[in-house]
């Protein structure tokens, strides 16, 4: 059985986790973790997700022991994930991120980390979402520079990135695959007198409202038609499950950096 630690285990991902660890019959919860000070620190990480015991106190993220688990879960903001990944070098222990909004210095944290454990990190763990970026990356090769490219996402309202990380992935998959650079050709915002249009942009648009578990549109706007590519995510239980997929995937894994595509076999985007 892979031992599985849960950083945020009292968090909307968090309590998913919990669950989605107790589905998986190769994986045992052995440690939850929370902020220090938390009011969750103390109690059950089953109780809180599901209503029964788990036999699994949370504690506080800083007395967290790395060779008390083999792979640790994080869901939760960048810089508590920052910490979680130096536990685990000093542990040895692998880490699945979910977590998003990363900037650049902190991604090459997790790049240096990755050189030490194993890293397997993914802004979506659904299959579904990375199944969509391969189509994306078709469509995109396909159709080119004949058309307008936008990324519109909607997420509920207690989140606190944006654009979410699955569309920043996304932008970078269409970049990619139309020869552009995506801090080159980005566009997160228009407001007033904008002017036309330019072709070789890509938008994106972020909608926050309600309790939007998280939807993803790629517009491919040429004239005479237009092509629209759709995810949707109806239970975070659809993320939560494909990260314990990769927790288990990661247990026996070489250090490194790994993304869905390795768990999931799909090749690389
Ligand atoms: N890759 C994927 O498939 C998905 C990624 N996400 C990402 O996961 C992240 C979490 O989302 P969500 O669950 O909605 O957010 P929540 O705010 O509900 O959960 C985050 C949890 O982390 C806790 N936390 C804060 N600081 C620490 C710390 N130092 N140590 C341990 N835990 C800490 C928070 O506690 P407190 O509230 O007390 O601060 C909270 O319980 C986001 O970045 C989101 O974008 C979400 C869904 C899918
Ligand atoms: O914060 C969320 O909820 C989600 N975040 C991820 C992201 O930023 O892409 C994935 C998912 O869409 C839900």
């Amino acid at each position: 059985m892979t031992r599985i630690a849960i950083n945020g285990a009292a968090g909307r991902m968090g309590r998913e986790l919990v669950i989605a660890c107790q589905r998986n019959e190769s994986l045992e919860l052995a440690a939850a973790f929370e902020a220090p000070g938390s009011d969750a620190v103390g109690q059950d990480a089953g109780r809180l997700a599901t209503g029964e015991d788990a036999g699994v106190a949370i504690a506080s993220a800083d007395d967290r022991d790395a060779s008390a688990f083999d792979v640790l879960v994080d869901f939760t903001r960048p810089e508590p994930c920052l910490s979680a990944i130096d536990d685990c070098v000093a542990g040895g222990a692998a880490i699945v991120i979910g977590t998003t909004g990363f900037d650049a210095q902190q991604m090459k944290s997790i790049d240096k980390a990755a050189g030490q454990i194993v890293v397997v990190m993914a802004p979506n763990f659904s299959a579904g979402v990375n199944l969509t970026l391969k189509l994306l990356e078709t469509a995109a090769k396909a159709l080119g520079d004949s058309v307008d490219i936008e990324v519109v996402e909607a997420h509920h309202r207690h989140k606190v990135d944006a654009p979410s990380g699955t569309a920043l992935r996304i932008g970078e998959v269409l970049a990619d695959a139309t020869g552009r650079n995506l801090d080159d050709c980005a566009v997160y915002a228009r407001h007033g007198h904008t002017g036309e249009r330019e072709r070789g942009t890509i938008g994106f648009q972020t909608i926050r409202g309600g309790d939007i578990v998280g939807e993803h549109t790629v517009l491919f706007a040429g004239d005479g038609e237009r092509l629209e590519i759709t995810h949707k995510a109806s239970s975070r239980q659809t993320f939560a499950s494909g990260a314990m997929r990769a927790a288990a995937w990661a247990a026996d894994k070489p250090a490194g950096r790994y993304d869905m595509n390795d768990v999931l076999g799909l090749g690389k985007d």
